[in-house]
């Protein structure tokens, strides 16, 4: 056990944390919340935390699943067009006002609960908890995920004590006033995702016609699935399955179709192709069996196939904030450590990314440990290190 003054040992730390809407923002939360409670743990102090999310979201049930109390404030998304004047769309204007009720119930929330630390990892539903942090001067940690600063942190960084980036690349993207409170931490991966057994996902998908003596191609469009993915995978599909099994992602709206069209396969093939809507605790088995993954760019899964070292042809979704997931995909394949399908996605240009990766096994693994020299395992760590350094700290208008 580490040395604790006996004063701290009997108080929990309390945080605020706050993130959400998509798995990208969500995960990184859950797991700097986890690792900060081993943290303490180890030095008998407890922890007490809040989640402020949205309600009905991907956050709140995260929260639930893992005992961690949850408050809902109101939120909004500003739809972005390229004619200020289009903006005032009704949507725009009922979420404009969301923000600022939002802003109020993150107040009373944060003034009640008095964090040490509130710790903000994008999303909308971050705006109106990390203003509500800087309002009540307590100290606001921004974590962003992606090597470009989205829409909530750019707001949040200007009024962060410390804004924790993934990538060094991201620093000099960073707001000018922001820059000098910047820390590389990485982006944190949740730790079960690195304990996957090949063996297990075999199993646990029940996928009987999986050929061990072939290479298991993953294909995932993130937690929605991705159509242009399902699409250009499918039109390759019986060439795919001549060279591989494959594990298909597609999202829950997608599976009805995607099966349907799996029962035209040649009977020869069509046990290596398992399809399914979400993958949920077997993730990382799934990730495990992989040898090749075809995938959206989103900043989770790169950090997790990095962390992994993993093979990857990256089809990023051109309509992410700034390109980013293009950016992400991009900065990967500078230096061999994926493929990426950004300008031509096609049949016949995934078939070309993908062939060398399956039929030439030193070529896969060269990729593998390339993409592993881009992974920060100890970002998790690292974040909580810039955690537990801040509190304390005078942060905003009343500190
Ligand atoms: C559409 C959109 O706004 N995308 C953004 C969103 O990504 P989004 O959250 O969609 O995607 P990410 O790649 O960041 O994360 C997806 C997470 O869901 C997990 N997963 C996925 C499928 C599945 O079946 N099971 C499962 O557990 C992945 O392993 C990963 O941990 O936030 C990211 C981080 O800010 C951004 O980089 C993305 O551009």
């Amino acid at each position: 056990m580490n040395d604790l003054d006996p004063a701290a040992a009997e108080r929990a730390f309390r945080l605020i944390v706050t993130g959400g809407g998509t798995g990208g923002h969500t995960y990184p939360a859950l797991t700097a919340v986890r690792t900060l409670w081993a943290r303490l743990a180890a030095r008998g102090q407890p922890l007490d935390v809040l989640w402020v999310g949205a309600a009905g979201s991907l956050e709140s049930r995260v929260a639930a699943s893992e005992g961690i109390a949850f408050s809902a404030v109101a939120t909004g998304k500003i739809r972005r067009a390229k004619n200020p004047v289009k903006m005032l769309t009704p949507e725009n204007v009922r979420d404009m006002t969301n923000v600022p009720r939002g802003v109020l119930q993150a107040r009373e929330l944060v003034s009640d609960f008095r964090p040490d630390v509130v710790l903000a990892t994008g999303g909308y539903v971050a705006v109106p908890v990390g203003v509500a942090a800087w309002l009540c001067g307590r100290p606001l940690v921004v974590h962003e995920q992606t090597v470009r600063l989205g829409l909530a942190n750019r707001v949040l960084a200007r009024a962060a004590a410390r804004v924790a980036v993934s990538s060094d690349s991201t620093v000099p993207l960073l707001p000018e006033s922001a820059r000098s409170s910047a820390v590389v931490t990485g982006n944190p991966v949740r730790p079960e995702v690195r304990t996957g057994v090949a063996e297990k996902a075999v199993h646990a998908l029940g996928f009987h016609g999986h050929d061990p003596a072939l290479p298991t191609v993953y294909v995932t469009g993130g937690a929605q699935g991705a159509v242009q993915i399902n699409e250009t995978v499918g039109a390759i599909l019986p060439w795919l399955l001549g060279h591989a099994n494959v594990v298909h992602q597609c999202g829950e709206a997608n599976v009805a179709a995607l099966r349907e069209r799996a029962a035209s396969l040649p009977a020869d093939i069509a046990g290596r192709y398992h399809v399914t809507g979400f993958v949920g605790g077997e993730l990382p088995h799934v990730l495990a069996l992989a040898d090749v993954v075809i995938s959206r760019s989103g900043a989770g899964t790169i950090a997790e196939l990095t962390a992994l070292g993993k093979a990857s042809v990256l089809i990023p979704l051109a309509s992410s904030a700034g390109n980013e997931q293009a950016h992400n995909a991009r900065h990967l394949q500078e230096t061999g450590a994926a493929v990426a399908l950004v300008d031509e996605v096609t049949p016949d240009t995934l078939r070309a990314a993908v062939t060398p990766l399956l039929t030439d096994p030193a070529r896969r693994e060269a990729m593998a440990d390339r993409a592993r020299a881009h992974g920060r395992p100890d970002a998790a760590e690292r974040l909580v290190d810039l955690l537990l350094s801040v509190t304390g700290e005078a942060n905003g208008p009343v500190g």
